[in-house]
């Protein structure tokens, strides 16, 4: 897997929301999808960190929080929301 900033992650996310191709982008597909078909896996992927955290290792953990940080991004993606407009409030 590839390693890559949350930042840069971001703005890969945003160029395949904005070209890519439904068939073969996750992203495009997902964005084309909605923000109910993306909250849905939101829930799902945080629900598997849950999981993980208690019953799995570091390793799985990690792995599970990075899936949920992508549908996070698309999320932001599908409603216009700019890594500014969350790091304001931290
Ligand atoms: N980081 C990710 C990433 N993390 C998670 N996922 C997606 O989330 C899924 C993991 O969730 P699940 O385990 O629930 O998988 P699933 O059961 O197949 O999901 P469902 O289709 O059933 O909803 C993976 O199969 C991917 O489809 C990701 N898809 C893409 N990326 C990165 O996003 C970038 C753009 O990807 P594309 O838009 O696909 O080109 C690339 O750098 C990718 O590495």
């Amino acid at each position: 897997m590839a390693n890559k900033t949350f930042e840069e992650l971001f703005e890969e996310l945003r160029q395949k929301a904005a070209t890519g191709d439904p068939a073969t982008s996750r992203t495009a597909e997902l964005v084309a999808a909605g923000v109910h078909t993306i909250g849905k896996k939101v829930v799902e992927e945080a629900a598997e960190v849950w999981m993980a955290a208690e019953h799995e290792g570091a390793e799985r953990t990690a792995e599970e929080i990075s899936q949920l940080l992508y549908h996070l991004q698309v999320m932001m993606i599908a409603r216009g929301i700019s890594l500014r407009d969350v790091y304001e409030h931290l």
